[in-house]
């Protein structure tokens, strides 16, 4: 299963070398963390950042192996958005030459850059950023301005202490004409002395949610007085601008300045699956050490994993961790795919690409925040310590339900191409992730064949179910709307049936993607039996979470309702004794999960008894503060015999 889970058998063994190799060294230890100050937390992440470099540099590791080391390391830094974002923008949206000459400086980090495209004012909508990128043909140089206080460019992480150069999104104006968003690379502070060039203003935005957490992070603020730039550092693979100020659109469609955006939200849905399973497998084995009631003749507690309600919280979770590992694999694979396409001028796929990444990062952060919510609430009392790792991976993950795209937005924009799919069924044959829609007379007529909880255990049953409610739905949003004059409107006016929609077809994605990973030769005893499972409880179990959707289309009776909600809880009880197995497979280190609640040995007790005397508080018997705030309430002399 652990190959499974990683993919490879040699994904497994690197991934497993990096994590041991940060687990066994003293630089990168995290527990004292959530106790550290501001200036204290960022200088401790800087050095990690720089022990991180100095081995991948002296270790001589490839960029995959580089990347599993940043993950482990497993602090929020600016090194994420100078290879997470930086780099992918000018890979996507650079020239040649443009390549040529930054991404080896980039690639040395000789330079840091970040990503600033959000400001004060304008975040989700990116065509109403305010800072300006006016072409000045004499000097043949772009001005960047900040020319109103909600222009001031707002989050960028990496921005606010360590980037030297940013990717700013900024609008053209050509010859006194708007030419729409582009980006451009600006040098931001000297290479000398690291001091913001003149014309720049720049700084850290504040402390954010959580002790320690996203604290490691330096998002910033920046501000451009009338800033030049040389001409060639706007980036010119989708448009040019001329030296004598004509503006170019080249054949690539404009929707490729967004590339980055595409490239990021499915690395987003890989990481949700590692984010979910660190909860999980904390969860999980938390679960079967801690006893509660249900004892017999003086024997021991029952394990509070052996409850059904905790099963029926917990498995699904562990479900969906596996489902979205999988989606994760497949999202990867469509956006390879794409890139390939897009480098040979092919923008055939781009649209669908969109609106997978778009529709996927929505539903997978969002299942993964409320995810790790529920495990903290499946360890009790205990899960509420920040030693049990679940706080600080609570903070950290809920801001990926709207960086890189506020999940609601996103589902509308899927929402847009679904409803585009619809409309356009007369004349064009879906394909892809829509190719379902091309059987819509079907999946409207049809009704479901379920007569036993047996049946259930059926994939062609369990798609089909998807792909109806999925088809349904889109059809009556399309006819709702079809009833606006101004379609517009009538989106506006639909929202939330679109945004349910949405969900629905994302669903059916995640769903189809399991099963289809279960048709693949997986090797080793019982893995696959184990996978089949899972999948069925995740189908199941978001079958009968949303089951007023598949008795409101009309697909299903409330007895086949029913039905699947016994099937679920058989499957259960066939997930419990592999339960542990199954969050072994994710083969973390104890380092990783940083969790005294999910240690592999189970040693819990002991270990949170040890814990809780090194709090700074417990330093001395009496508090600091005590003398000077308490005993003199203690000793004061009331004159009221009441008090
Ligand atoms: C803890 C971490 C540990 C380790 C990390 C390890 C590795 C790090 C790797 C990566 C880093 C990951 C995380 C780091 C953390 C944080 C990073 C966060 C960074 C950011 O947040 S950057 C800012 C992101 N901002 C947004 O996402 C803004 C959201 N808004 C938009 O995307 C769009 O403006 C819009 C789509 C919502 C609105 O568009 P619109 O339709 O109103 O108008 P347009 O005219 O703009 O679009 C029309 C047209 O274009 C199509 N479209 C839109 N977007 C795209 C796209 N991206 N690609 C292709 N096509 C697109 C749209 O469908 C329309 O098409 P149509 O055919 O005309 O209908
Ligand atoms: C931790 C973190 C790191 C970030 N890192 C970066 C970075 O490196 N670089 C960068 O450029 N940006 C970064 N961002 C910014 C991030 O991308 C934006 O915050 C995000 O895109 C959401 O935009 P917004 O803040 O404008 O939200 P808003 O759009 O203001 O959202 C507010 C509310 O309005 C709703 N809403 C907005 N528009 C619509 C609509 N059309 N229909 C219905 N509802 C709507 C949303 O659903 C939400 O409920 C980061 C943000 C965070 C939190």
């Amino acid at each position: 299963m652990k190959v499974a889970w990683a993919g490879s058998r040699e994904t497994l063994e690197l991934s497993d070398r990096m994590a041991k190799l940060v687990a066994n060294d003293p630089v990168f230890e995290k527990f004292t963390r959530p106790m550290l100050g501001r200036k204290e937390l960022f200088k401790n992440t800087l050095r990690k950042a720089a022990h991180g470099w100095k081995l991948i540099v002296d270790l001589r590791l490839t960029e995959e192996e580089a990347k599993w080391l940043r993950l482990y390391i497993d602090e929020p830094a600016y090194t994420d958005l100078h290879w997470g974002m930086f780099i992918p923008a000018i890979e996507g949206q650079g020239t040649e030459e443009q390549k040529k000459k930054w991404l080896p400086l980039a690639q040395k980090m000789k330079i840091i850059g970040c990503y600033a495209q959000t400001e004060l004012g304008h975040g989700s909508n990116v065509q109403g950023l305010e800072t300006t990128a006016t072409f000045d043909p004499q000097a043949d140089e772009f001005v960047i301005h900040s020319p109103t206080l909600t222009s001031s460019k707002w989050w960028p992480g990496g921005l606010g202490k360590a980037s030297t150069h940013a990717l700013v999104y900024a609008r053209l104006i050509v010859g006194g004409e708007f030419h729409g968003v582009h980006g451009f690379i600006v040098q931001l502070r000297s290479l000398e002395d690291h001091s913001p060039l003149p014309g720049i203003t720049v700084g850290d935005i504040g402390l954010k949610f959580g002790n320690g957490a996203y604290n490691t992070m330096d998002n910033g603020v920046l501000r451009f007085d009338h800033v030049r730039i040389p001409r060639n550092q706007m980036l010119m693979r989708v448009s040019q601008v001329t030296k004598e100020g004509k503006y170019m659109q080249s054949d690539v469609p404009r929707q490729l300045i967004y590339g980055t955006m595409v490239y990021v939200r499915q690395t987003i849905v890989v990481d949700a699956s590692k984010a979910l399973s660190r909860a999980v497998c904390i969860a999980t084995r938390y679960s079967a050490v801690r006893r509660q009631f249900g004892s017999r003749n003086g024997g021991p507690e029952t394990q509070v994993i052996d409850y059904k309600t905790q099963q029926s919280r917990l498995f699904p979770l562990l479900a969906s961790a596996y489902a979205f590992r999988f989606v994760g694999e497949w999202l990867k694979w469509l956006y390879m795919d794409v890139k390939q396409r897009l480098e040979a001028n092919d923008f055939s796929t781009l649209p669908e690409a969109h609106a997978c990444t778009a529709g996927l990062k929505s539903l997978t952060t969002t299942a993964t925040a409320d995810g790790i919510e529920e495990c903290r609430k499946l360890c009790g009392g205990h899960g509420y310590l920040v030693s049990s790792g679940l706080p600080e991976l609570f903070a950290v993950y809920i801001p990926a339900c709207t960086y890189e795209g506020d999940n609601v937005v996103l589902l509308l924009q899927v929402a847009r191409f679904i409803v585009k799919t619809v409309s356009e069924l007369g004349y064009k044959q879906p394909v892809g992730t829509t190719a379902y829609m091309g059987r819509v007379a079907t999946l409207m007529q049809n009704n479901c064949a379920v007569r036993t909880a047996e049946d259930w255990l059926n994939p062609g049953a369990i798609v089909e179910a998807f792909e109806a409610r999925a088809a349904r739905m889109a059809v009556a949003c399309g006819r709702q709307l079809a009833k606006f004059e101004n379609p517009e409107e009538g989106f506006a006016e639909l929202a939330s049936d679109l945004v349910e929609a949405s969900v629905a077809h994302c669903q059916l994605i995640v769903v189809s993607k399991f099963i289809e990973k279960l048709q693949q030769d997986i090797p080793g005893k019982g893995v696959k039996q184990s996978l089949e499972i899972l999948c069925y409880v995740y189908a199941l179990f978001l079958l009968h979470k949303h089951q007023g959707d598949f008795l409101a289309v009309g697909y299903l009776t409330p007895k086949q309702a029913l039905l699947a909600n016994d099937q679920l809880r058989t499957l259960y009880s066939k997930v419990r004794p592999n339960a542990i197995a199954l969050v072994d497979s994710f083969n973390y280190t104890d380092h990783y999960l940083g969790s005294i609640l999910g240690r592999y040995d189970g040693n819990v007790y002991p270990k949170l008894y040890e814990a809780a005397w090194e709090d700074p508080l417990n330093d001395s018997d009496v508090a600091d503060g005590f003398h000077q705030y308490v005993q003199p309430i203690l000793k004061q002399k009331l004159h009221s015999a009441k008090l």
